[in-house]
C-alpha cells in the first residue's frame, strides 16, 4: 500500500494496530475481529452512521477503553503495557466534546496540552509556548490568543481543541469529529491544515466525521464502519464508494460528477441510478 508521503508501507514502522479488534456496545457487536495497521503519512477517516462505533474505536485507539477482544499497539508495543506520559508524547486524542468549567485565555487552554512535555516543577519553557503558538496560526486562532475561551462561539472552540490536539506534537492524532460546528471555509481549512500538519514529520491522522466528500477529497484512506461487526478499510475513494456507502448508510447514495469534481448524494426517490 502506498502513502500519499510516497513511501512504501512495508519500509515504514507502524503508528498504529488494531489486531483481531472486537468492540461491542452492550448485548450489540459494532466491530468484529478487526486487523488493521495505521502508517505515518497516512489520513484515515472513520465513517459509519449514527452509533455504528466511530467513538468507540476512537477511545479503544487511544487506550482510553478496553476492547471486548484482541488488543490496540503504538510504535509496535500493546498500549496497554505504555506508560501514560510517554503515550501522550507519542499519540493525541481530541474527544468529540470538550466542556469548559472554568474561563481561562485561549492560549493557556491550548499550553495545557503541552504537559506530557513538561519536566521538573512543570512549568512550561520557551519551547511549550512556541509550540501552542504554532498550533493556534496553523488554525487561524493567533487573534483569539487572549480571549477567554468562555466567550467563544462552538466553531471556535471546536478549532481552539483542535489547536490544543496539534499542541501536544504527537506523531500519531486520533480526532473524533473534529470539523463538527465548523462552516465549509472552516473545515477545509482545517483539513488543509491536517494535510501539512501529517507530512511535516510524517505523523498519522486517524479523524472521525459525517461528510463522505470531504473524507473524499482530504483522506488518503477510509474505514468504513457498518456497525454490525462489518468494516471495510482501503483507499478513501474506494471504499467510500456509492456500493459500500449505500450498504453502511442503509439509504441509496449516487456518485455525481462535474467538472473534475464529485460528489455522493442521496439518491432521489424513483430516480433511475
Ligand atoms: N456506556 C454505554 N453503554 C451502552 N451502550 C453504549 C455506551 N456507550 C455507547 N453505547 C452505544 O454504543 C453504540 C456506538 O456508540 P458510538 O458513540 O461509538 O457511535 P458513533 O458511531 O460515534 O455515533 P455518532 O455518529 O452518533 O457519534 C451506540 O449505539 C451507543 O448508544
Amino acid at each position: 500500500m502506498k502513502s500519499l508521503s510516497g513511501i512504501d508501507a512495508g519500509t515504514r514502522p507502524a503508528s498504529l494496530s488494531a489486531l483481531h479488534l472486537t468492540l461491542r456496545a452492550g448485548e450489540r457487536l459494532l466491530l468484529e475481529d478487526f486487523t488493521h495497521t495505521f502508517y505515518p503519512g497516512e489520513i484515515w477517516c472513520v465513517a459509519g452512521p449514527n452509533g455504528a462505533g466511530k467513538t468507540t474505536l476512537m477511545t479503544t485507539l487511544a487506550g482510553l477503553a478496553r476492547p471486548a477482544g484482541g488488543h490496540v499497539e503504538v510504535d509496535g508495543e500493546r498500549i496497554d503495557a505504555w506508560p501514560g506520559a510517554a503515550l501522550a508524547r507519542r499519540r493525541a486524542l481530541m474527544p468529540q466534546h470538550s466542556h469548559d468549567a472554568f474561563g481561562a485565555s485561549v492560549l493557556d487552554i491550548v499550553l495545557l496540552n503541552r504537559f506530557p512535555h513538561l519536566t521538573g516543577w512543570g512549568w512550561e519553557r520557551p519551547a511549550d509556548r512556541a509550540a501552542a503558538q504554532v498550533a493556534l496560526d496553523t488554525l487561524g486562532l493567533a487573534a483569539l490568543a487572549s480571549r477567554d475561551v468562555l466567550s467563544l462561539s462552538g466553531g471556535e472552540r471546536q478549532r481552539v481543541a483542535l489547536a490544543a490536539a496539534l499542541c501536544q506534537d504527537a506523531p500519531l492524532l486520533l480526532l473524533d469529529e473534529p470539523l463538527a460546528f465548523l462552516d465549509w471555509h472552516h473545515q477545509i481549512d482545517c483539513l488543509t491544515a491536517l494535510v501539512q500538519w501529517t507530512h511535516a514529520l510524517p505523523r498519522t491522522i486517524v479523524f472521525s466525521c459525517h461528510d463522505l466528500n470531504l473524507a473524499r477529497r482530504f483522506a488518503t484512506h477510509a474505514l468504513l464502519l457498518e456497525g454490525n461487526g462489518v468494516a471495510h478499510a482501503g483507499a478513501a475513494r474506494d471504499v467510500l464508494s456509492p456500493a459500500l456507502a449505500s450498504r453502511a448508510f442503509g439509504y441509496p447514495l449516487v456518485l455525481i460528477e462535474q467538472g473534475g469534481h464529485e460528489a455522493l448524494v442521496p439518491a432521489l426517490p424513483g430516480a433511475s441510478r
